[in-house]
């Protein structure tokens, strides 16, 4: 029973009357600013016409995995870069296009995508590669979120594995964060050690840790990294070409001129990262919507850029470990001491480290180690080191310099302890 009056949406949409009556005036019917959204999503992975400018990566990572096509072993490969250049997407795109071709020559060929910042232990990834890939009704296996032994998940990971398909990639991003190298191990031994019987398993690992692979067991090492890639930042005519092609998550006209052009200088200067580039045109888009604009107009990139930067080291410190935060923590202490100073020396950083180091009770790392964290920061621009010469009493000496605001750090940094 419809208690509308005559008056009401109810009878007016019966009627097809378009007419906004008092109720309706509360909500928006169409979103103003956005005709499809979900293209500038964070998890959105894009179809083949809207990647650019990652045509020889692609061809590289398809040619590294093209024997899988035959049923043979794919080559395990790792792949470099700074953050969003693109290798979580083009792992993801070759994988999905070779299940497509192997499918058209009758092999069957899957594959997993574990993010290992998520399932950072070894039961955790191997859990979350049997459940991903296992189809209980065609296998008969289970895989409980828990309750059960790694030795059992593996187990039942090579029973699904060999009933079900020819050839399984494992993409394990952000791989540094795995806490042992133990599963790697297991996947890239499975054939020789007997554990499965027809299936190949093909490793994809994804890092943004230059000195990864210095911290693998030698045995891992030869193994996993058969082939290597580098993925470089974007510059800004690749920015402008990846935000043009999703110019339609906007509709048609709202997008001003001046937006894209905008937004793909500002990411370029600063890490040539395509996630700030769409994340800050999603923002300006929100923006937009927030302030009830009719149009995205090219001063909302100013606000956007803050908020995509903001998110973006958020992520980063989010991700790093314990020491590694560290380490930071005792730049920003310096930085926000003296002011002044154009950067600071390793020993003075790595004095401030260990007092913190003391104050949480925790074993400080070594020098060497703390200088190893400090380059990984300034390879992802967190800081910038400079080399300096203190004539011949000191040598040479290496400076660094935070590069977002002190203050902004600090207050990330203790919002996520
Ligand atoms: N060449 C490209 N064409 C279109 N979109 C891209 C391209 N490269 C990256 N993107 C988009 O940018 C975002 C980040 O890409 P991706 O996750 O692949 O980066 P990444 O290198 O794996 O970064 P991270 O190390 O931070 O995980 C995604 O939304 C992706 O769709």
């Amino acid at each position: 029973m419809h208690d509308c009056s005559e008056n009401g949406s109810y009878f007016h949409r019966k009627h097809g009357v378009v007419r906004m009556d008092a109720d309706d005036e509360l909500f928006t019917r169409e979103d103003p600013i956005f005709a499809n959204k979900e293209l500038l999503e964070i998890n959105h992975l894009p179809e083949k016409n809207r990647i650019v400018g990652r045509d020889d990566e692609i061809q590289s990572l398809a040619n590294a995995v093209n024997p899988a096509i035959f049923g043979q072993s794919p080559s395990n490969l790792l792949i470099y870069g700074k953050t969003g250049t693109g290798k979580s997407l083009c792992a993801k795109h070759v994988s999905r296009r070779l299940i497509e071709t192997a499918d058209q020559e009758g092999v069957t060929i899957t594959y997993a995508y574990i993010d290992c910042s998520q399932d950072t232990t070894e039961t955790q990834a191997v859990q979350s590669l049997a459940a991903s890939i296992n189809d209980a009704e065609k296998t008969g296996v289970s895989i409980p979120d828990k309750g059960i032994s790694t030795a059992t998940y593996y187990k039942r990971l090579w029973s699904i594995l060999d009933a079900q398909y020819d050839v399984v990639l494992v993409i394990l991003d952000e791989i540094d964060k795995l806490e042992s190298d133990s599963i790697l191990m297991q996947l890239s031994r499975a054939g020789e050690a007997g554990k499965i019987d027809d299936c190949k398993i093909g490793a994809i690992g994804i890092s943004n840790k230059i000195k990864y692979k210095d911290r693998m067991d030698e045995r891992v090492k030869s193994s996993l990294c058969e082939r290597e890639f580098v993925f470089p930042p974007y510059d800004a005519n690749q920015l402008r070409s990846i935000m043009n092609a999703r110019k339609d998550a906007f509709r048609d006209g709202v997008l001003e001129s001046g937006v894209i052009p905008r937004a793909a200088a500002l990411a370029a200067q600063e890490h040539g990262d395509a996630r700030k580039a769409i994340d800050m045109l999603r923002y300006a888009g929100e923006i937009a919507q927030a302030n009830s604009a009719e149009t995205v107009r090219e001063e909302f990139v100013t606000d956007a850029r803050e908020k995509a930067e903001t998110d973006r080291f958020r992520e980063l410190i989010r991700g790093a470990t314990p020491h590694s935060r560290y380490v930071l923590q005792a730049l920003t202490h310096l930085s926000l001491n003296e002011p002044h100073q154009d950067g600071f020396r390793t020993t003075a950083i790595y004095d401030v480290y260990e007092q913190l180091c003391e104050d949480v009770g925790s074993d400080p790392l070594s020098l060497r180690r703390v200088r190893d964290l400090l380059k990984e920061h300034a390879f992802l621009d967190v800081l910038e080191q400079s080399r300096h010469s203190g004539g011949s009493a000191e040598g040479n000496f290496t400076k660094h310099r935070l590069l977002e605001d002190p203050e902004v750090v600090r207050d990330v940094l203790v919002n996520i302890e």
